[in-house]
């Protein structure tokens, strides 16, 4: 007798669910962060996922043209939903968000708005915001050159005051000045935050923001002076391509002296350069913020992908039955389970420590705003780092749970192929993520060198502070384990650079040794961040005991995978690291019945997630054997090309045959 297949597997998710020992409702708002937070976001998801303008099925399947062309569209019905509804600033960026298609918009709110505000004075952001908070004007962040991204005071581009005219002559004097990444630049931005190298009365005073205007506001032709266009097809199919990421060059264009963002510095009528008292690297601040950015939106990128893996290896079957039984579901098998569910957990600990470093930016902020500049290194050492890790790991996840799913992970339908190439530059954009690594090492040695003369270190630095005890002990408590492992790291870096004949020379060499102590000193502020998460009150029946496990799951893979490091160092013996891993099995064992209700807690619609694998109802087959049929390709039985190339072929090899 045949079996459904396809009836069974439905059954399966809900037998899975069934099986789950938590309050599935209550962990939806321990990941959301509240009620409202999981209300809200679930009225913008099916706000979205129920308008047909924002379908997104067929994206991959678009040329360039016709996805950029789609993105406008999106982007310009969103602001019609979001004008006509009178969304919330947090509703209409949640309905950003789960239009999930990555365009000018991003950077217009993303980081145009944030640098106006950040560098701009109060003048000009009363004269700028609301053109831009009403769409009059469209803007973009152009920093990044041809011949420089990562050193920023490499920049060439110039911007010359003219006394005479009261005016900035923006120029770009070689080929390798051209502004080249910028998203929106290429088809869509109307003005730019353009950095440019500020010279006045014959001085280079080093790299300052401009407001520039780049295309008509009437017929959005380029202005005179001004060369722009798109930097051309990016990786994936789909995925980022929908983003116009640009090239701009100027020639000698004029802009009123009252464009130069002067919240930092200042020039004056007479061509005078005055510095603000405030610390220069503000003018990094809208990298601050969008890095702090980032690592939020790390754990939503890493939760899709684990959410599409789990659902799928609970309904995919392989091997296990010897006598035409059922077979066993891919989830069981403890390889599965062993490279999965510490990415489930990665998704959880990114979420928290993504949370905790939004209240440290909004701290920082609010003491920046009453001139405390104290706690801008932390910020600095914090946003680089955790946006360094937390992006090389999620884009490592993206990659594995891919394979998770075998070969259907393999199609565009799953979701993966996309997800993965709409997320992989952010391990390059907003900082490399080796250069960012390197601030975090550089900050970790400043720290040690001050250890000797008594300075306490302050914030995620603090455990540095107990030296004496860290070097010595013998770690019984996880957490000490990796605060005498990341100690002992930065130490032996300290001391190895103190060897060379200079310190730069010394960092220099020593600096894959110093990636690999930053990488340590960031595990610990996760794992730290989720066990004091964990260490709240969490209401929910099983909630709190689901994030416990799913925190030592965390921190014992994180111990496992760089055992060698705790080994070097002596924060672990072999026998407890071996311990550890016994104890991470165990771990899995205790994930596994509530793995399928850990990722529905993401409370992702099915138009979020994009996959025919990761589909709620579990209906995989069907859905996989519907797509197909979808692909272009598919719309002729015999295709085009048919008459040109094959059959010409087919008729000579049989001419060939009869002879
Ligand atoms: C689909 C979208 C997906 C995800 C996005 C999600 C959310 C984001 C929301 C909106 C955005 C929308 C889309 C995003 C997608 C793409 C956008 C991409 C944009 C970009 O990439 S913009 C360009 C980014 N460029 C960089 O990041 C360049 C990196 N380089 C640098 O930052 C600096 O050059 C570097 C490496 C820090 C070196 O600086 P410098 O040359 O000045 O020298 P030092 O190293 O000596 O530093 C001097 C001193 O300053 C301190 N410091 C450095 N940086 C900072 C800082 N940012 N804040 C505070 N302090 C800083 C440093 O520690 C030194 O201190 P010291 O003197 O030692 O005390
Ligand atoms: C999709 C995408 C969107 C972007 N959007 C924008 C945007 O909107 N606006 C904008 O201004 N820019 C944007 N960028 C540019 C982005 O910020 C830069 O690409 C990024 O900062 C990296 O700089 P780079 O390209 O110069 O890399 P490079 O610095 O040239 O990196 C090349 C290699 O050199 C290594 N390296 C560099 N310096 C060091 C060092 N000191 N020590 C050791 N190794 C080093 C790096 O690790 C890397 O392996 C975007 C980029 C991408 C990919």
């Amino acid at each position: 007798m045949a079996v459904d297949h396809a009836a069974a597997e439905v059954d399966h998710l809900a037998a899975e669910r069934a099986a789950a020992r938590f309050d599935v409702e209550a962990m939806k708002i321990a990941w959301a962060g509240s009620r409202h937070a999981v209300d809200v976001a679930d009225r913008m998801a099916r706000l979205v996922a129920s308008d047909p303008v924002f379908r997104k099925d067929n994206r991959t399947m678009l040329s360039r043209k016709d996805l950029f062309k789609d993105t406008l569209r999106k982007a310009a019905h969103a602001w019609k939903r979001i004008v006509e509804l009178r969304l919330t600033e947090e509703e209409a960026s949640l309905l950003r968000q789960y239009v999930d298609q990555p365009g000018y918009v991003d950077l217009h709110w993303g980081m145009f708005v944030p640098a106006i505000k950040g560098q701009g004075t109060e003048e000009q952001q009363k004269k700028w915001l609301p053109l831009a908070y009403k769409f009059q004007i469209i803007g973009c962040y152009a920093q990044t050159e041809l011949g420089h991204g990562s050193n920023v005071q490499g920049l060439e581009t110039t911007a010359t005051f003219d006394p005479m005219t009261d005016e900035f002559v923006i120029h770009s004097p070689t080929l390798t000045s051209s502004k080249w990444w910028p998203g929106g630049l290429g088809k869509a931005s109307t003005h730019a935050v353009v950095y440019a190298r500020l010279i006045t009365e014959g001085k280079d005073y080093g790299i300052h923001g401009f407001i520039v205007q780049l295309r008509s506001l009437e017929d959005h032709s380029p202005l005179p002076g001004v060369t722009l266009g798109d930097i051309g097809g990016k990786f994936g199919s789909g995925a980022y391509n929908s983003m116009d990421n640009g090239v701009l060059r100027f020639d000698h264009v004029r802009i009123p002296r009252d464009q130069m963002l002067m919240r930092l510095s200042q020039v004056t009528r007479e061509g005078k350069y005055v510095q603000s008292d405030v610390p220069k690297q503000l003018l990094y601040g809208t990298m601050v913020y969008v890095r702090q950015s980032i690592v939020a939106d790390a754990s939503k990128a890493l939760s899709r992908a684990v959410c599409i893996a789990v659902r799928y290896s609970a309904i995919r079957k392989q091997f296990g039955s010897q006598d035409g039984g059922p077979e066993t579901q891919v989830l069981n098998y403890r390889t599965q389970q062993s490279r999965l569910f510490p990415l489930l957990a990665s998704a959880y600990a990114f979420r928290f420590v993504g949370d905790w470093l939004n209240w440290l930016y909004t701290d920082v902020t609010q003491k920046l705003e009453v001139k405390d500049y104290s706690t801008l290194q932390e910020a600095h050492a914090c946003t680089a780092g955790l946006k360094a890790v937390t992006t090389s790991a999620t884009a490592d996840a993206i990659e594995e749970c891919r394979k998770l799913c075998g070969g259907h992970g393999y199609l565009n339908s799953s979701g993966l192929p996309e997800l993965f190439a709409v997320y992989v530059p952010a391990c390059t954009y907003e900082g490399d993520n080796v250069v960012l690594l390197l601030q975090v090492a550089r900050i970790l040695m400043k720290t040690v060198s001050q250890l000797t003369s008594g300075k306490q270190p302050v914030g995620t630095m603090a455990y540095m502070g107990k030296v004496q005890h860290l070097m010595q002990s013998k770690c019984a408590v996880k957490t000490e384990a990796f605060e005498a492992r990341a100690l002992r790291m930065a130490v032996n870096c300290a001391q190895n650079i103190g060897q060379a004949s200079n310190q730069e020379e010394g960092f220099y060499e020593r600096s894959p040794d110093l990636l690999e102590a930053a990488v340590a000193h960031i595990q610990l502020i996760i794992v730290t961040k989720f066990i004091e998460k964990v260490h709240q009150d969490i209401p929910g029946h099983g909630v709190k005991e689901q994030l416990q496990n799913l925190c030592n799951v965390y921190a014992l893979y994180t111990l496992h995978k760089h055992l060698g490091d705790f080994l070097a160092t002596g924060s672990l013996t072999p026998k407890q690291g071996a311990l550890a891993n016994e104890q991470l099995g165990k771990l899995y064992a205790q994930v596994r019945p509530n793995a399928v209700a850990l990722v529905d807690a993401f409370n992702y619609t099915d138009h979020y997630l994009g996959s025919v694998l990761g589909r709620y109802d579990g209906n995989v087959y069907p859905a996989l054997y519907e797509e197909a049929w979808k692909d272009p390709l598919n719309e002729t039985v015999v295709p085009e090309g048919y008459h040109e190339y094959l059959r010409p072929l087919l008729k000579q090899q049989l001419k060939l045959s009869r002879l």
